[in-house]
C-alpha cells in the first residue's frame, strides 16, 4: 500500500508478520503511514471542531436587545422581519440603530419574550408590516450543529480505536477490518532496533534446532534444492508443554535463514463466523506464497486440529472443520519448491486428527521437552545477559534448584529478579532476589510440573535400572542416552539403539531386552522394596518380546517350533490357536519373564554402587550421554571391529 492511499475496505486479518531487519522499506512505509493517519485524524478533528464552533456559537454579530428595546422598535415600525421559536425571536431591523450594549450599530438582534409579557404582540407586529417567520433559521442551525455534536464523540472515539489498532498489531476485532490495514505483510512486532530471533536465543534444546537446521538450510538457498529437485518438509510439528520454546523457535527459524514470519493463533481463526476462518487461512497463505520463502507460523493447532467427532457445538464444529481443511488444502498446494514451510505448535499432540500428520503435511513432528540441568543453566544465562549480576550470582546454582521449570518459567525468574532489584535500588541483581524470585514464580508456576524430590529420586533409580542393565548385558544395545526430564507422559527415558541395523534377533539379546526393560521395575524393588506405577510401558515392551519369542519364533521348548499365534493371513483362512495352546503360551511367557525379572534384580544388587553413582549422576545432571553414563557406571563398552568406539 502506498503511504498516501486512501483507507481501503478489507477484513481484518488475525495473523501477524515480521519482516527481516533485511527490509527496512516496508517499516518504514508502515511508520509514514501511521504519521498520516495520525494527521488526517487531527485534521478531521480540528474541522469539526471549528465548524460545530461557528454555527453554534459564532453569532456574536447578532446582538442580545431586551425586550422592551424590541417592542419600542416594532412600534417605531423598524422591524423588518422576525424569526421566532417558542418565546425566542430572531429578527432585522429596517434601519441599524447603535448597539446599547455599545460597539456599533446593529441590524440584526435576538430577544426574548417574557412569558408574563401581555401586549398583543401578533397585532402589534402585523400592523407594523414585519413579516414573522415561525421556523427560525436558528433552528435549521442549531439542528446542523446538534448533528455535528453528537458527531464529535464518534470521531473521537474512531480516531482512538484506529490508533489502539494499529498499536496492538491488529488485535483489536474489526478494527483492521474497517480501516483497511491491508497490503504487503506487515512486519508488527518488529520495533525499528529489534533484533532479530536467532538460534543463540533459544537454548536447551539442542536436539530440536539440530531437526531445523536442514529447514533453516532450505529457507536460506531454495534454488539449490529446487535445482535438485528435492522435496522438503511442508510442515513441521512443534510439540511439547507451554513454555518450551516453540514460538522462539519458529521464530529463531524464521531469523536465521533471514525469511520474513507469519504468526498467527489457530484459536483467532476460529472466534468469527463460520466461513471467515477458511478464508482468512487462504489470504495468510496467499500474503506468505508472495514473500517466500517464508515461514508461517500456527500455534494452538490442536484447537483447530484435534481428531473429529469431538463435542464441540455444531456451528463450532463446522469452522473448525473448515479452518483446518483449508490449512491442508493449501499445505497439498504446495508445489513443494515455493519455500513456505509452515510451522504448528500444540501441547496436545496425542489428540491431533491424523491427517494433519499424513505426509506432505505436518510429517516431521518434533518434540520440544522442558530443559534439563545443562539447559537451564544456558537459558538462565540468555536471559540475564542484559541483567547486571552481583559477583554472589551463581547461575549453575540457580540451574541445580529449578528442576522442572520451563524456558518461560526461567525467563520470568530473571525478570522478576530485576525487578527485584530495581525496586529496591540495587544496582545489580543479587543471588537474595533471585532465591525470593524464585520462590514467587513457583508459587505462580501452577502449570510447571515440579516433582517432589523423591519423586525424582525414585525415577532417577528406575531409569538407572533401565541403563546399568543394559549396559551390563553383552551384545545389547549400547546405551545412548539417559534423561529423568519428563516427556509427554513419561517421567523419565533411557534411550538405547543399535549400532547397526539387525534384521535377525538372538534368543539372548532378546532375553537382554526383556531384562533391560524391567530395569526399571527391579530396580525400584532392590532400592525401595515396591515398585510405583510408572512402568506401564516397560510392561507392554515385556509382554510384546516375551509372546514373539513363544508363539512366533519358537523360542519355548513347550510350545515348539510353531507359529502358534496365526497372523491376519492364517487367520483368513479360519486358523487360530487352540486353547490349550493359549494356556501353554500365557505360561511360557510367564516363566521367561519371571526368570529375566529374577536376573535383572539379582544384577543390579551385584552391581548396587553403580546403580547408585548412576541414579546420583541423573538426580544431578537430569541427562547423561552416551559416554558419561558409561563412565560414570565403570563400564567399558566393548565395541566390535571395526566400529567407532565411544569415547
Ligand atoms: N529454550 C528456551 N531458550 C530461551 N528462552 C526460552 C526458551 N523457552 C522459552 N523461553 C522464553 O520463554 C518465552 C515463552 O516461550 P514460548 O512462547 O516460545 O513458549 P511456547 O512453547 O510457544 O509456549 P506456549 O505453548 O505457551 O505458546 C520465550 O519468549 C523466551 O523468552
Ligand atoms: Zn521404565
Amino acid at each position: 500500500m502506498s503511504d498516501a492511499a486512501p483507507p481501503r475496505k478489507a477484513p481484518d486479518q488475525p495473523w501477524r508478520a515480521e519482516g527481516t531487519p533485511d527490509e527496512p522499506p516496508r517499516r518504514s512505509g508502515r511508520l509514514r503511514g501511521g504519521k498520516w493517519w495520525g494527521l488526517l485524524a487531527t485534521a478531521v478533528i480540528v474541522f469539526v471542531l471549528a465548524y460545530v464552533g461557528l454555527h453554534y456559537f459564532g453569532r456574536g454579530d447578532e446582538p442580545t436587545i431586551s425586550y422592551t428595546q424590541f417592542s419600542k422598535e416594532v412600534g417605531a415600525g423598524n422591524v423588518a422581519t422576525i424569526y421566532s421559536k417558542g418565546d425566542a425571536i430572531q429578527g432585522e431591523l429596517r434601519d441599524p440603530r447603535p448597539n446599547p450594549e455599545g460597539g456599533g450599530e446593529y441590524t440584526k438582534f435576538t430577544t426574548q419574550r417574557p412569558a408574563f409579557a401581555d401586549d398583543r404582540l401578533w397585532q402589534n407586529l402585523s400592523s407594523h408590516g414585519v413579516t414573522v417567520t415561525a421556523r427560525p433559521v436558528v433552528q435549521e442551525r442549531s439542528l446542523l450543529a446538534n448533528v455535528l455534536i453528537s458527531l464529535i464523540p464518534i470521531a473521537v472515539l474512531v480516531v482512538v480505536w484506529v490508533f489502539a489498532a494499529r498499536r496492538l498489531g491488529g488485535v483489536l476485532p474489526g478494527a483492521g477490518g474497517l480501516f483497511g490495514r491491508r497490503g504487503p505483510p506487515k512486519p508488527v512486532g518488529l520495533r525499528p532496533g529489534t533484533e532479530r530471533t536467532t538460534f543463540a536465543d533459544v537454548a536447551g534444546i539442542d536436539e530440536v534446532k539440530g531437526e531445523l537446521d536442514d529447514v533453516v538450510d532450505f529457507l536460506e538457498h531454495p534454488d539449490v534444492y529446487r535445482s535438485m529437485g528435492a522435496k522438503l518438509p511442508r510442515g513441521v510439528l512443534l510439540s511439547g508443554p507451554p513454555g518450551t520454546g516453540k514460538t522462539l523457535l519458529a521464530r529463531a527459524v524464521a531469523g536465521e535463514a533471514g525469511v520474513p514470519f507469519f504468526s498467527a493463533s489457530a484459536s483467532e481463526f476460529i472466534e468469527m463466523i463460520v466461513g471467515v476462518g477458511a478464508s482468512r487461512v487462504r489470504e495468510l497463505f496467499a500474503e506468505a506464497r508472495k514473500v517466500a520463502p517464508s515461514i508461517i507460523f500456527i500455534d494452538e493447532i490442536d484447537t483447530i486440529g484435534r481428531a473429529r467427532g469431538g463435542s464441540a457445538s455444531m456451528s463450532g464444529h463446522d469452522e473448525r472443520e473448515q479452518t483446518l481443511n483449508q490449512i491442508l488444502t493449501e499445505m497439498d498446494g504446495f508445489s513443494g519448491s515455493e519455500g513456505v514451510i509452515v510451522i504448528a505448535a500444540t501441547n496436545r499432540a496425542d489428540i491431533l486428527d491424523p491427517a494433519l500428520t499424513r505426509p506432505g503435511r505436518f510429517d516431521r513432528v518434533v518434540t520440544v521437552a522442558p530443559p534439563d540441568r545443562a539447559g537451564r543453566e544456558a537459558i538462565l544465562r540468555i536471559h540475564t545477559r542484559q541483567i547486571p549480576l552481583a559477583p554472589d550470582v551463581d547461575l549453575t546454582q540457580m540451574a541445580r534448584v529449578t528442576p522442572g521449570m520451563t524456558g518461560a518459567d526461567l525467563a520470568n525468574l530473571a525478570n522478576e529478579a530485576a525487578l527485584l532489584a530495581v525496586k529496591r535500588k540495587q544496582p545489580q541483581v543479587t543471588a537474595a532476589d533471585l532465591s525470593e524470585a524464585l520462590e514467587k514464580v513457583q508459587l505462580g508456576a501452577e502449570r510447571t510440573l515440579i516433582m517432589p524430590e523423591d519423586d525424582r529420586r525414585r525415577t532417577a533409580y528406575h531409569e538407572s535400572g533401565h541403563a546399568l542393565l543394559g549396559m551390563l548385558q553383552p551384545g545389547a544395545d549400547p546405551v545412548r542416552k539417559i534423561t529423568i526430564v519428563p516427556r509427554g507422559r513419561a517421567l523419565g527415558v533411557t534411550m538405547s539403539t543399535p549400532e547397526v541395523e539387525r534384521y535377525a534377533h538372538s534368543e539372548e539379546y532378546l532375553r537382554g531386552r526383556i531384562i533391560g526393560a524391567l530395569g526399571g521395575m527391579a530396580a525400584e524393588e532392590v532400592v525401595y522394596g515396591v515398585v510405583t506405577t510408572g512402568a506401564e510401558n516397560d510392561l507392554e515392551q515385556v509382554t510384546n518380546i516375551s509372546r514373539g519369542m513363544v508363539a512366533r519364533w519358537g523360542m519355548s521348548e513347550r510350545v515348539g517350533r510353531l507359529s502358534a499365534l496365526p497372523s491376519d493371513a492364517q487367520q483368513a483362512y479360519g486358523l487360530s490357536a487352540a486353547p490349550q495352546t493359549l494356556d501353554v503360551i500365557d505360561a511360557e511367557m510367564r516363566r521367561i519373564v519371571d526368570e529375566c525379572y529374577e536376573e535383572a534384580c539379582h544384577k543390579l544388587r551385584e552391581h548396587r554402587s553403580r546403580l547408585d553413582a548412576l541414579a546420583e549422576a541423573l538426580l544431578e545432571h537430569e541427562t547423561l550421554e552416551e559416554a558419561d553414563a558409561y563412565r560414570i557406571a565403570g563400564i567399558i563398552r566393548l565395541t566390535k571391529v571395526g566400529e567407532d568406539g565411544g569415547d
